[in-house]
């Protein structure tokens, strides 16, 4: 049977959908991204994150200030240390946010068919009649019919604390609307979202900047994730200013794909930026419900095909405030994976949610199970077909390294890498087995100092599907020989072994370079 779409081949037997899976010593191929908040930055519960499965870590600026997150990132490093797992930090923009301010903190109830004004006058205290906003411009923007959504920060769509509001008329710079539904809005901040209108308001806020340059470049941070970017110049933008800014031109930039100016251009900002986030919750919105799949399954398949991350967003929000998933979600999680994405980004779940470790753990499970149905051979051919020919060298060998690899049963793929360029273009073609990317520092200098690279490199395949990077002992000569390749290897392999990945008598597919040839080796371990 030739199945055109991303699930196994041959037909699963129902019994063996039963038999419990044996566990393996990662909990999953496909990454995840954590949000840290109020309910996930104590030492312990980031610990927990990170040895469930957590491997970026996610500091949204849309609240906190740069103490806290300062505070919640020294806990990160912290766990870190403690548990041994690498995690990368990723910092997440405000951008063009509409929110409405609420000073007092007070409950603000709204009852259906009563009308609200929404005032960018931020004098006015926030109350069941007036909203006020932080942007002057809704009032040119919008049009009576419009619909607009109020709702906590990082909302779930099913909680009686949003509301749903529909534009009657415009009245200066204040907006009147009809409340469509009873709602209890809590808390300091509310997001605003107003569907389909174009916000003139800059990618990067002087806040988003300021915050970059300070807070971003004392943490060097591996991921820039650019809220509400709406064109490629976004993305150069971002990149010009990070390029002044010391090691943060290393960072990468995951463009932010939130609402349907940003779906308009897609491909073109898929070109500039390092990695998407289809950021479901603003998008969610934005577009009509039976469109989102649409958007996700393209999105997912042209980045897969440009060999960058995909990272899907809010997929199990009802986990915030509850133990398990509903049936929905879980087939959701798995059919992200079957899609081709490389990680689930977590927001209210962790952020705010009573149980941020038992959702990472949950999601981890989901994926692993949709990994293993994944049809790996279809995508490989898929990919394969679409790359064409002449191939690159480095594309060629990456690709045979995977087959080799599905062939003779490898264990895992070992790939030796600098740039990290070879290990991504491996995962880029699916293996079923982890790969260990041993990244080897290579001295640089900016004519100042020395300093070794790598350390990004590292942190940044931390977000792509089956990568595990390792960083190699920097005392370790740079030039590959027969013999510097031979001590790394024995280092690689034996940490392989170590984490229990690695078995005797196992294959291992081996990418490296020796001399100035690119090779793919089969070794076959004794015990
Ligand atoms: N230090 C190393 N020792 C042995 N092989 C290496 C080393 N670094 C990279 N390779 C191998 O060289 C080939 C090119 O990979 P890649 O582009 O990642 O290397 P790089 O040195 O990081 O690249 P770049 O040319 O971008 O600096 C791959 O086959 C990779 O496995
Ligand atoms: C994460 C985020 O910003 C979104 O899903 O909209
Ligand atoms: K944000
Ligand atoms: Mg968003």
């Amino acid at each position: 049977m030739v199945s055109n779409h991303l699930l196994l081949e041959e037909p699963i037997r129902m019994a063996s959908i039963l038999e419990p899976s044996k566990s393996s010593f990662f909990p999953a191929m496909t990454k995840i991204v954590g949000t840290l908040g109020p309910r996930s930055r104590s030492v312990e519960v980031i610990s927990g994150c990170l040895q469930a499965g957590m491997s970026v870590a996610r500091f949204d600026f849309s609240w906190g200030d740069k103490d806290y997150h300062q505070e919640t990132l020294e806990n990160l490093r912290a766990a870190v240390k403690t548990t041994k797992k690498l995690c990368a930090v990723m910092l997440d923009t405000v951008g063009p946010e509409l929110q409405v301010v609420n000073k007092s903190e007070n409950a603000i109830s709204l009852k259906a068919d009563a009308t609200v004004i929404l005032t960018p006058d931020q004098g006015q205290e926030a109350t069941s009649e007036v909203l006020p906003i932080n942007f002057a411009g809704l009032s040119k923007a919008v049009k009576k019919g419009d619909t607009i959504f109020i709702g906590q920060y990082l909302f779930t769509g099913s909680e009686t604390t949003s509301v749903w509001l529909e534009v009657d008329k415009v009245n200066g710079d204040d907006v009147v609307c009809v409340i469509k539904n009873t709602a209890t809005l809590t808390g300091a901040l509310f997001t605003l979202h107003a569907s389909q209108i174009r916000i003139d308001l800059p990618t990067l806020t002087d806040k988003d900047k300021e915050v970059i340059s300070t807070w971003g470049v004392q943490n060097k941070i591996d991921f820039l994730s650019l809220s509400y970017t709406r064109h490629a110049e976004d993305v150069r933008e971002a990149r010009e200013i990070l390029s002044k800014l010391g090691d943060l031109s290393q960072t990468q930039i995951f463009a932010k794909i939130e609402n349907v100016e940003g779906l308009t251009h897609f491909d073109e900002i898929l070109q500039e930026a390092d990695g998407i986030i289809l950021s479901r919750g603003n998008l969610g919105i934005d577009l009509p419900p039976e469109k989102v799949f649409l958007f996700q399954k393209a999105a997912v398949n042209k980045c897969n095909m440009a060999g960058k991350p995909a990272v899907v967003t809010r997929v199990v929000d009802s986990m915030t405030d509850n133990l398990r998933p509903t049936r929905a979600e879980a087939t959701d999680v798995a059919n992200a994976v079957l899609d081709g994405t490389d990680a689930i980004l977590l927001g209210a779940e962790t952020l705010r949610g009573l149980y941020p470790v038992e959702t990472i753990s949950i999601v981890g499970k989901i994926c692993a199970e949709a990994e293993k149905v994944f049809n790996q051979d279809l995508y490989f051919k898929k990919t394969v077909k679409y790359v064409g020919e002449p191939m690159t060298h480095l594309e060629s060998i990456a690709s045979s390294a995977v087959r080799a690899a599905i062939k003779v049963k490898a264990s895992v793929i070992i790939c030796f890498t600098s740039s990290g360029r070879a290990a991504r273009l491996i995962a880029k073609y699916r293996p079923t087995m982890p790969v260990l990317s041993v990244v080897i520092p290579r001295l640089k200098t900016n004519q100042l100092k020395w300093s070794f690279s790598g350390a990004f490199e590292a942190r940044q395949s931390l977000i792509v599907r089956g990568l595990f990077p390792m960083l190699a002992d920097p005392r370790h000569p740079a030039e590959s020989t027969n013999a510097t390749n031979e001590s790394v290897l024995k280092v690689a392999l034996d940490h392989g072994k170590a984490s229990g990945v690695i078995k005797s008598h196992d294959r291992v597919v081996v990418c490296q370079k020796v001399g100035d040839a690119s090779v793919v080796k089969i070794i076959e371990l004794e015990d």
